[in-house]
């Protein structure tokens, strides 16, 4: 496995590291990113036993194609090193850092996985990193963050640590996370990484989670982190461009290029102004659908 910097990261779906029943059918629910867990999912007297078990599967499950990740412990637990060593030697493709606060906690894991890729003849630089934002200091600090690594691959907002860091709780208006998940945002935007937004732990409340994902989705995340599997398919139908979407999006194409041919970089179709900033977010549709399969190579729609 390698560490690939773009591809569809919608679902990042969560599985506890030692639970080798979840471990081992994770990849059948279509997640994008199976994020195996070795912090807070998994008890202390469990660290040595989920680290073990998560080592084995990265070498022995057939995960379908979904990008492995795994969730270290953090650098203030006696669990971190040999974590980094670990999941270094089983070739993860990328390791998710939590409670990151700072650049130098981002430079610090580099080291210590360039140290492990010599150790167990890695190729240097073939794993990925994500940074978990959970605190108030780690958003105030996103930006040097997303930016501390050619190798990050992206941020992630973490509702629970941060509320608690905040003093507050989780509503369900998100009121509590909006700066934390615009500051996040964009810090990631910036730094040409993915943003993630944070996991929503009541499963039986369908209708918050499809609030809570078409927001963040408006926002311009490029995927959430999950923690069952009946949230990929909702997930999924908000990320993925509608049938219509993606006609408009082929007819803004196709007017910028009759446009082009009359040498002009304007052009009205339906009464509505395409431009440059119109055909590049038509261009990311078009990309997003050819990646989740909706449309064939000539452009047709497949999906259902
Ligand atoms: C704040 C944080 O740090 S969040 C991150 C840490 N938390 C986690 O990792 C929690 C992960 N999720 C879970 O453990 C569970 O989904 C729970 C406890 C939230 C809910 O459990 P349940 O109500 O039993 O889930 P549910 O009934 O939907 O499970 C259906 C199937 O999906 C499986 N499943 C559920 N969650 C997961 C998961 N996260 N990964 C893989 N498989 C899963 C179950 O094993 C079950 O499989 P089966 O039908 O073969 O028996
Ligand atoms: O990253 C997440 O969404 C889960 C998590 O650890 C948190 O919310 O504190
Ligand atoms: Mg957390």
């Amino acid at each position: 496995m390698t560490y690939v910097k773009n591809r569809l990261r919608r679902t990042m779906m969560f599985v506890p590291g030692n639970n080798p029943a979840m471990v081992k059918d994770a990849g059948i629910y279509g997640a994008d990113s199976i994020m195996l867990d070795l912090e807070d999912a998994v008890s202390l007297t469990e660290k040595d036993a989920a680290r073990m078990l998560v080592f084995n599967a990265i070498k022995t499950v057939d995960f379908g194609g979904a990008e492995i990740v795994v969730r270290i412990n953090g650098q203030d637990t006696p669990f971190y090193d040999e974590d980094v060593k670990a999941m270094v030697r089983a070739g993860v493709d990328v390791i998710r850092l939590p409670k990151t606060e700072s650049a130098a906690m981002i430079k610090k894991l580099v080291a210590d996985m360039e140290e492990a890729e010599e150790r167990y003849g890695v190729q240097k630089g073939s794993i990925g990193v994500m940074a978990a934002i959970e605190s108030a200091k780690g958003v105030l600090n996103a930006p040097e963050i997303a930016t501390a690594t050619p190798l990050m691959m992206g941020l992630a907002v973490s509702g629970e640590d941060y509320t608690a860091d905040m003093h507050t709780h989780r509503y369900p208006d998100g009121r509590e996370l909006e700066f934390a998940r615009n500051m996040v945002l964009q810090a990631a935007r910036a730094a040409d990484v993915y943003a993630f937004d944070t996991v929503f732990s009541n499963m039986n409340d369908t209708e918050g989670f499809y609030r809570e994902t078409k927001y963040i989705y408006e926002l311009g995340y490029d995927g959430k982190s999950l923690v069952n599997p009946r949230q990929i398919p909702m997930v999924n139908k908000v990320f993925n461009p509608t049938k219509e979407e993606i006609e408009n999006a082929l007819s803004v194409q196709n007017a910028i290029q009759e446009a082009k041919a009359k040498g002009s970089g304007v052009i009205s179709m339906n009464g509505k102004m395409v431009d440059k900033p119109v055909v590049e977010k038509a261009n990311r549709v078009i990309a997003t659908a050819k990646a989740s399969n909706l449309i064939d190579k000539e452009g047709n729609y497949i999906g259902e």
